[in-house]
Parts: structure tokens; C-alpha cells; sequence
């Protein structure tokens, strides 16, 4: 049934008054009868909205007429001369109501505004809605509208807690979800921080903080991936990004960073010590192959006997001071030659040099003999005197470094992996201890010693 609404001074005040015909047509809203909201808080959920759409007229520069269909019409005096099909109705003037949930259903984002009779809240059908009414709808200046749903990562979760909220009968806050996926799936823009919605009436606090704890849980998913800082990671939260799916279609990733994302979960699967062992053996064997005398030695937590190890940081050196230099190529060459080495991260040369105290560096990943699953592997390339620091550094833990670092802090050193360095005179900067020599030691123990911290075998370093 269907009926045309008298525009009374009253109501155009209220709520129509307020908007010209061309405003309403841009906001795409439906307008809903207030008896809509009023119905749903009773029935505890939304109550589909089809009996309660008023659809607009065109009418020049006037205000807008209304046509209501609503089969429904309690809480509406219907004017006793209307036929059942088109009746004549008059609003009664009704006392304001802010019913508890009803009253913060209100949004403003879009330009739609509520007024004490009617409610909007919605921009598109429900599927439900018949094709009996779809032509007088679209008839008239509101159409159908189904806007993307920018936020839809948002609205999906809150569509499954209006449902599980409803089954536990917790109707209230069922509703409240409810409100909210109204007023976000309209939103035109995606929703980024908590911030751009904190003056909406209608999206409570349990959003704001769902989407502060989403931010905190992309970044943190996003940082995981080799190559990715918080800098980053952040700016891809902000370009839209909210899984790692969307970040391979992401054009700005370094080829590294494509790599740590093609092998995220290879490379979140921890390694077997054993397995370690077996591939440190093979990596030993070859730089032998390379380098007769080399030292090759895998350090973290494979070194501290951990049962599995997030990846292989493997420290190599050589006795005689100065063949290391060069090694590293020709070493990644052969490891890459019998497919352990199988994707670089980053390569970076040093050894030559005398600044950066020549260090070599390649971060990549690898396969155990016979599979594909990939592991991240270092290898680092130091110089013989820098040894007994660099072992120190890279087997850890790293609460044991912050320990050993605080202590040789205490006594006026600055420990790091290149050396122990002797606080200069009149400078507490960090350039300031740098540009001092470091005291040499040729053994781990002599370093504990000198700071004078008890000796721990590296087993015993998983503090
Ligand atoms: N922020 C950091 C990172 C590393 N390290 C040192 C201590 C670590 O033990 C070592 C190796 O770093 P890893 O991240 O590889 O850590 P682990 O080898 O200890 O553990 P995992 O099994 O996760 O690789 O480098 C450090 O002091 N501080
Ligand atoms: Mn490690």
C-alpha cells in the first residue's frame, strides 16, 4: 500500500525543510520513516526497511513531495477519504523521541541529518526489497543505490557480531553494530585511523578501538615482511592496504621486499637444529672449497643449541687476517651453483675497504637439500681482529648484548659487533667513541673478562 504524505509546516521544518531537493538526490540516501527505528529497537535488530521508504518526488525548485510505502502504518493517522492505494496522509505531530539507541543513529558525514519524526540511515536496498516497489522508487529522484563499500573489511566483521551479538541476546549492542555497518558501508572514503570517525554519533567506541587495534595488527603483519620497517609499513597502511594479498599488487616494493612477501610463510617456519647442523656442514664444506682455512661458523640461536631457529646467521673470517677479502662473491657464486643459495636480499661488498671496517654482507634465502622451502640466511664476512666481537654480537641473545653494552657503557666503552671502543675525551656522542681505536681481543672470554662479566658458554646465553 502506498500513500502521499502532505508536506505539513511541521515536518518540513523538521527534517525536508532542511535539505533542498537537489541535496537529498546527491546524498542517495533512502528516507525511512521514523516508525522504522521504532520498530527495530522493539524487535531488537533492524527490520527491513522495504514497508518503510519514503521515496522523493521532483518538484522543480520546491520542496520535495513524499510518497510513502508502508503497509504498516501504525503510528501514522491516515486520512479516512484516502482510497487503500493512495492515501492522503498527515503527520501527527508527534513528542520528540530519543529512544536510548535510536537517538545516536543520527550521522553526519554524509549529508543526511535526522529530525525528531524521521531517521534516515540507509543509501542502499537490502536485497530483500521487492520489485513491486523498485518502480515507484525508481520513478522517483531516489534511486537505487549501492555504493562500494570502501570499508568493507570493517563492516564484515560488524555484520558477523550483529548476528553473534543477537544469538548470545544481546540485542542493544547487536544493534549497535548494526547502526554502525549503516552508517560506514556509506561512507565514500576508506577508513584509515580512528580519528576521521571520532565525532560520529552512531559508530561507538568498540569501532574506534577495532580500528586502532586493526592499524597496530597491519603494521605489525606488514613489518613481519623482510625488508619492511614501520616507516613503511605505515604508509602502506595509509595507501589502503590491509593484508598481505593486496601488498603484491603494491608497484612501490623493492624487489626485496617482493621476495620477503613471495616467501612469508617459508620463511616464518622455523628451522630444525639438526637441519642447521646439515646445512652448516655443506656451507662449511664449500667455503673450504673456496678458501682452504676459512673459518665458517653459524652463530644465534643455532649457536645458543635452540632447538629450531628462525634463520642462519653464519659468521665467517679467515686466520690470516686478509684473505676474506673477495671471498664473498665467489662463495655466494658456489652456493648459488648447487641451488642452496636460491634468491638474494641484499649483497653489500666491503671488504676492501677501510672504512665500515670491511665487512662483507649477504642476506638471502636458501633450501635445504632437495626442498623448496626457503630460509633466510646471512653471511657476514669480518675481518680476523673484529672475531671475538662479531661472534659475541651475532650469537647473542639479544638480552645478553643490551647487558654487555650497558656494562661496557658504565665503564666509558661503546661495545658493538666492530670492536670495543674507549670513550673520547670531551665527547659523549657516539662519533665521539668511534673515532677512538678499539682495544683488540682475540677470544670471546677476553671480552667477557675485561668487562667483567661472568663467562657463559653459548648455550648458557639464552637469558
Ligand atoms: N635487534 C637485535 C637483533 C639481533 N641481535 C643479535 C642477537 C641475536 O641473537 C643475533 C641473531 O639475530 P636473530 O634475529 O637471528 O636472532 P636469533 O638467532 O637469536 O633467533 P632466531 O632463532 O629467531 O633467528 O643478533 C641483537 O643483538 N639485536
Ligand atoms: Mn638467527
Amino acid at each position: 500500500m502506498e500513500a502521499e504524505i502532505e508536506t505539513n509546516g511541521r515536518y518540513r521544518k523538521g527534517f525536508l525543510g532542511k535539505f533542498d531537493r537537489h541535496q537529498l538526490e546527491r546524498s542517495k540516501a533512502l528516507v525511512l520513516l521514523y516508525q522504522w527505528l521504532e520498530d527495530s529497537l522493539r524487535e531488537g535488530k533492524g527490520v527491513p526497511e522495504r514497508t518503510y521508504i519514503i521515496a522523493m518526488k521532483s518538484t522543480g525548485m520546491e520542496p520535495p513531495s513524499v510518497e510513502i510505502h508502508h503497509d504498516n502504518i501504525n503510528g501514522l493517522q491516515s486520512d479516512k477519504n484516502n482510497s487503500p492505494l493512495k492515501k492522503q496522509l498527515k503527520l501527527s505531530p508527534k513528542p520528540s523521541r530519543n529512544s536510548g539507541a535510536g537517538h545516536d543513529v543520527e550521522q553526519r558525514s554524509s549529508s543526511i541529518a535526522s529530525g525528531s519524526d524521521l531517521q534516515t540511515l540507509r543509501s542502499y536496498c537490502p536485497p530483500s526489497l521487492d520489485t513491486k516497489n523498485e518502480t515507484v522508487i525508481n520513478s522517483s529522484s531516489t534511486s537505487l543505490y549501492s555504493p562500494p563499500d570502501l570499508n568493507d573489511n570493517v563492516t564484515e566483521i560488524f555484520k558477523r557480531l550483529v548476528d553473534i551479538y543477537r544469538a548470545l541476546g544481546e540485542d542493544r549492542r547487536s544493534f549497535s553494530y548494526y547502526k554502525a555497518v549503516q552508517v560506514i558501508e556509506k561512507f565514500p572514503f576508506k577508513i584509515e585511523n580512528s580519528d576521521q570517525i571520532k565525532d560520529l554519533p552512531g559508530v561507538g567506541k568498540s569501532l574506534k578501538d577495532h580500528i586502532h587495534n586493526e592499524k597496530v595488527r597491519t603494521i605489525t603483519l606488514f613489518g613481519e615482511v623482510w625488508g619492511i620497517g614501520p616507516a613503511t609499513a605505515l604508509r602502506l597502511y595509509e595507501k589502503g592496504h590491509r593484508n598481505l594479498d593486496e601488498l603484491k599488487n603494491e608497484d612501490t616494493l623493492t624487489q626485496a621486499q617482493r621476495i620477503g612477501l613471495k616467501f612469508f610463510d617459508d620463511i616464518k617456519t622455523r628451522i630444525p637444529h639438526h637441519e642447521v647442523r646439515e646445512m652448516e656442514q655443506l656451507v662449511q664444506k664449500v667455503g673450504e672449497q673456496v678458501l682452504p682455512g676459512v673459518d665458517i661458523l653459524c652463530g644465534g640461536s643455532y649457536r645458543r643449541g635452540k632447538e629450531t631457529c628462525g634463520d642462519m646467521d653464519f659468521i665467517i673470517t679467515h686466520p690470516d687476517g686478509r684473505s676474506h677479502i673477495g671471498f664473498l662473491p665467489k662463495f655466494v657464486k658456489c652456493l648459488k651453483d648447487i641451488n642452496f643459495l636460491r634468491e638474494d636480499l641484499m649483497f653489500s661488498l666491503h671488504s676492501d675497504e677501510v672504512t665500515d671496517s670491511g665487512v662483507d654482507t649477504f642476506f638471502g634465502l636458501c633450501t635445504f637439500p632437495g626442498r623448496e622451502l626457503r630460509h633466510r640466511i646471512d653471511l657476514k664476512v669480518y675481518p680476523r681482529e673484529l672475531y671475538s666481537f662479531v661472534l659475541i654480537h651475532w650469537t647473542g641473545n639479544d638480552v645478553l648484548n643490551r647487558r654487555l653494552r650497558i656494562l661496557a657503557d658504565s665503564k666509558g666503552y661503546r661495545l658493538d659487533d666492530k670492536g670495543l671502543f674507549p670513550a673520547v675525551k670531551g665527547s659523549s656522542s657516539n662519533k665521539g667513541f668511534k673515532a677512538s681505536a678499539s682495544l683488540k681481543f682475540q677470544t670471546e672470554k677476553e671480552v667477557f673478562d675485561f668487562l667483567g662479566f661472568p663467562w657463559l658458554e653459548p648455550h648458557e646465553r639464552n637469558l
